[in-house]
């Protein structure tokens, strides 16, 4: 059953799913060094995680509640915080300083390139700051040099591994979102089937096989569809037809919508007398269909033209030929196939 919660209905975007995910392993990894500080025997430090787990829970929610800026906020003091209070605590070589480095990136996924910028420089003068002090100031809470050892190698360890994971989800996302487009500029959104422009290029890089045969098709008395049922009822139709169609192709073939109720296929190695049984075949097929539609059952026929393309020759001609075929088949009284002369 669908939500009546309008932030659970629509999917978070991907870099807040992230920032959510980062909390609960930021989280998972103060809680561990709750336990490593307070067996080393620095209690102050220990219970500080304490407080750090806290403001990651809040974040978390505030993120749940889409109180993003608050999220946001919380995330930066904590980190910026804690940063700073670890080095001077137990000094430089505890590598607390490199979880500063993971807002680098952060920073220019999240915000407009000069603000992030100007954070970066902030950010730089910050980490810089802290890297001169400690090469004066002793630490305020000195661990013997093997635990400060096993602390730097565990924080190293905690920033790689959060550094990959950025990565990776850096590239999924980018994958993703070039997928999408990829997949947005070849196809209709209403039928599915590729659309006009893809159908054209696809022609032209098939049209090195000595023969296609084009098929252009259009639904019979469009118009009296959407007039009597309605437009939405008209786009079901649409999405109806063009699944028999691209059922009825093989898998060499291709085949589009080529513009409002037109459809056009691409029969690579196909002649005219095979391209006239296979137009037959989805003439029918589509005469069969019958589509649920107000309490009634709506019937549609399609009319097809089909032409002959050579090697080498012009491609809107051969359309421009498909074309008048169809159009004769229309005036000789529609729900038929007709060739273009060779
Ligand atoms: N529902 C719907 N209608 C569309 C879409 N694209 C175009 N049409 C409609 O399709 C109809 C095409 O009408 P006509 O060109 O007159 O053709 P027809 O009624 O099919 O008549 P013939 O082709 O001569 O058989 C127009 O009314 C357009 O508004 C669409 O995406 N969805």
């Amino acid at each position: 059953m669908p939500s009546d919660n309008p932030h659970k209905r629509e999917a978070r975007p991907e870099f807040w799913q992230l920032s959510m995910r980062c909390c609960q392993l930021a989280a998972c990894v103060d809680v561990a060094f709750l336990f490593i500080f307070l067996g080393l025997g620095s209690p102050i430090l220990g219970w500080v995680n304490v407080i750090s787990v806290a403001m990651y829970v809040y974040a978390y929610r505030a993120f749940k509640q889409r109180r993003n800026r608050l999220a946001v906020m919380l995330i930066r003091i904590e980190v910026l915080v804690h940063a700073g209070l670890g080095t001077l605590m137990v000094g430089w070589e505890s590598g607390f300083h490199y979880y500063l480095l993971m807002f680098i990136p952060a920073l220019f996924v999240s915000m407009r390139a000069r603000s992030a910028w100007i954070l970066a420089i902030c950010l730089w003068a910050y980490y810089v700051g802290l890297d001169v002090l400690m090469w004066y100031l002793p630490p305020l809470q000195p661990i013997s040099s093997n635990a400060l050892l096993a602390v730097h190698v565990f924080n190293l360890t905690v920033v790689f591994c959060m550094f990959s994971y950025l990565a990776l989800f850096y590239v999924v996302t980018v994958t993703r979102a070039h997928k999408k487009l990829a997949r947005m500029a070849t196809t209709d959104p209403l039928t599915g089937l590729f659309n006009r422009r893809h159908l054209i290029s696809l022609a032209e890089k098939v049209q090195q096989p000595a023969e296609m045969t084009l098929m252009l098709m259009d639904i019979d008395h469009f118009k009296a569809i959407n007039d009597a049922y309605g437009h939405d009822m008209g786009d079901q139709v649409l999405k109806a037809v063009s699944r028999v169609l691209k059922d009825s192709m093989r898998e060499q073939d291709f085949i589009g919508r080529w513009g409002g109720e037109e459809f056009l296929a691409l029969l690579p190695h196909t002649d005219l007398d095979q391209a006239a049984a296979s137009a037959e075949r989805i003439r029918e097929a589509v005469q069969a269909l019958r589509i649920d539609g107000n309490g009634s059952h709506i019937g549609v026929t399609l009319s097809i033209g089909i032409s002959q393309h050579h090697a080498g020759q012009s491609l809107s001609h051969s359309i421009a030929r498909a074309d008048a075929a169809l159009y004769e088949g229309k005036s000789a009284g529609r729900n038929r196939v007709e060739r273009a002369p060779s």
